[in-house]
């Protein structure tokens, strides 16, 4: 695919009942990357992913996916884990892949080895051939993501793939992400888990109230907010006057505040020349869960202006 875009979408809107769930979204997804919408509940993630692959259709707006104006003439190259998961209880594991497979076109036997490889890949060699029914919840879940790609499709769209899942069963879903765009394909997945997105996402769209509220890097989204400081004063009394004014006494005399624009030297000045000294000093930047918190909550507020 080149540098071409893996998906387009522009001015996307579906209302259900007369309430808008999608108002005017638009989405731009390079080929070959990990791409995130992310949203809290409601926000309209799963109406937007099923105006994308054809599954309904938008009220208004175009979507072109790998190259074609209709999804659904792209089938056979998506691959797609519904937010509703199932698979049929009485089939074995690396049957169930390959019968995913074969509805998009691939070989039985095939589908079957090819199931049986990707399985002891992820760590699921042990349950090959057990029924879907003996299965944990979260492995059931990772041989419906395992079907979803055994055909190699070149792009994945994953609707909340990380819920229900173990840390252990998480690990396993972020190797076969990473593995899944090494092998040239695209994956977009949504999740209002910030911690999976953080690591995962090369690019990502905030999804909040039926719009696009941020595009970007994970370093874009991050930097929308100020860099946080925490400071431990060797004397503490009497140092708050000479910090900035959002500064709280956080536990062991230390305090958490927001580092100024011009920088955190002027502060350390301060409190160095007010002979408070410095017995720590940390500045971290805001993580991706802090800066959508921010970007929703922001949204919230313009709501009720
Ligand atoms: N088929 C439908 N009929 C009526 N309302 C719907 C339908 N599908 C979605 N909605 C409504 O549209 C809004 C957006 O829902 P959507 O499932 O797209 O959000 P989401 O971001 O995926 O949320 P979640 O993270 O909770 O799954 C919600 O208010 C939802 O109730």
């Amino acid at each position: 695919m080149g540098d071409r875009l893996a998906l387009h979408a522009a001015g996307l809107v579906k209302s259900f009942g007369g309430r808008r769930a999608v108002d005017g979204v638009d989405l731009s997804v390079p080929s070959n990357m990990i791409y995130g919408v992310l949203g809290p509940n409601g926000a309209g993630k799963t109406t937007t992913l099923r105006m994308l692959l054809g599954i309904i259709d938008p009220d208004q707006g175009d979507r072109t996916v790998l190259g074609c104006q209709q999804p659904r003439d792209a089938g056979d190259r998506i691959g797609y884990l519904p937010e509703e998961r199932g698979l049929y209880p009485a089939m074995k594991a690396r049957e169930a892949i390959a019968f995913m497979g074969a509805l998009r076109g691939l070989p039985w036997q095939l589908g079957r080895s090819r199931g049986a490889e990707m399985m002891e890949a992820a760590g699921l060699g042990h349950v090959v051939d057990e029924k879907i029914r003996k299965l944990s919840k979260g492995m059931a879940q990772l041989v419906q993501l395992l079907g979803s790609l055994v055909h190699q499709p070149d792009l994945l769209v994953l609707d909340e793939p990380f819920s229900g899942l173990d840390p252990v069963n998480q690990e396993r879903l972020e190797k076969i992400v990473f593995a899944e765009r090494d092998r040239g394909a695209t994956v977009l997945f949504s999740t209002h888990v910030m911690a999976h997105a953080q690591r995962l996402c090369d690019r990502l769209a905030i999804i909040n109230r039926g719009r696009r509220r941020f595009e970007g890097t994970v370093d874009d989204a991050r930097s929308t907010l100020p860099m946080r400081a925490h400071l431990v004063p060797r004397d503490p009394d009497g140092v708050q006057t000479l910090l900035p004014p959002d500064a709280v006494e956080a536990a062991g005399g230390g305090f958490d505040f927001t580092v100024p624009p011009e920088g955190i030297e002027p502060v350390l000045a301060r409190v160095i020349e007010g002979g408070h000294g410095v017995a720590g000093l940390s500045v971290e930047r805001p993580s991706l869960h802090d800066a959508f918190v921010s970007i929703v909550g922001q949204d919230g507020r313009e709501m009720h202006r």
